[in-house]
């Protein structure tokens, strides 16, 4: 049994996580929200969960190391010099940074990466995501990591293949790349399409979303196999065995 602190404790990540947590037989060390104060959180805590704002991840981390606790991060919407700052903390306590804590994405990720490398470039790689109407970050974190295997797949860089959004006069779609769209609206938790289209025939894989139990149990999963780890940065597969 572990003591589980989470950041972003209010929002709707956060009340499917304390649910998870008493679920699994974990003690619940407390939440915080905006202007809570991660440090006091981490010293209570043997590990920490962070489904917040990107704004928040940098004293998130520093407490965590402060502390001496692991950390999970699941909040989306990270630019690159987030993922430094990941790095930086991973030399000094365990971390776990995902877009996507369910089963099912992280068996999707694994096969959309088979696939991009069985399939040659022609076939078109285009990801599809839909979600609420309240979610503020897009391409979906989800939707990026299912891109980074697919370009890991073609062994190509996601930044350089990657086309987020079109509108107007685009030109002809170019050879290689990887396009993103996202769709917004009603109370939807998070569906992901990689679709591969080729001349005459089409591959689509798919996850949809019931429900946010499924990114919870396994946010709280990989909290309670980061508590086993070594300092360093690590990812759902490891977690999941898979
Ligand atoms: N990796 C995964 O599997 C998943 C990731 N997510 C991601 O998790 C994040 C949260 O999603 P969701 O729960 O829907 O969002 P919500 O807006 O419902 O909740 C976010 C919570 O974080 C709090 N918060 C905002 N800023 C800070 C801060 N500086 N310090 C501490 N807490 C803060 C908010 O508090 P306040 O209201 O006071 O601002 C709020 O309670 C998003 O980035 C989302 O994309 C979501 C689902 C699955
Ligand atoms: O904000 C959400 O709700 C979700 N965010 C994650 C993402 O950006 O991929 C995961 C899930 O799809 C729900």
């Amino acid at each position: 049994m572990a003591r589980i602190g989470i950041i972003g404790s209010a929002g709707r990540m956060g009340n499917a996580l304390q649910a998870a947590v008493a679920a699994a037989g974990h003690d619940f060390a407390g939440g915080i929200d905006k202007g809570g104060d991660p440090l006091e959180l981490a010293k209570a805590s043997d590990v920490l969960v962070d489904f917040s704002a990107p704004g928040a991840l940098e004293f998130n981390l520093d407490a965590a190391i402060h502390a001496g606790v692991p950390i999970v991060v699941g909040t989306t919407g990270l630019e690159e010099r987030h993922h430094w700052l990941i790095d930086a903390a991973a030399v000094s306590v365990p971390v776990l940074q995902t877009g996507n804590t369910s089963l099912g994405v992280t068996l999707l990720a694994h096969l959309v990466r088979e696939a991009a490398a069985r399939l040659g470039e022609d076939w078109d790689i285009e990801i599809v995501e839909t979600h609420h109407r309240m979610k503020v970050d897009a391409p979906s974190g989800t939707a990026l990591l299912l891109g980074e295997a697919a370009a890991k797949g073609r062994g190509v860089s996601l930044a350089e293949e990657a086309v987020r959004g079109r509108d107007g006069i685009t030109g002809a779609r170019k050879a290689g790349t990887i396009g993103f769209a996202a769709l917004r609206g009603g109370s939807v938790a998070g569906d992901h399409s990689v679709h591969f289209l080729a001349d005459n025939e089409r591959l689509t894989f798919s996850h949809l979303a019931e429900n946010r139990a499924i990114f919870a149990k396994g946010a709280i999963r990989a909290a309670q196999w980061l508590l086993d780890q070594e300092p360093g940065r690590y990812t759902m597969p490891e977690v999941l065995g898979l």
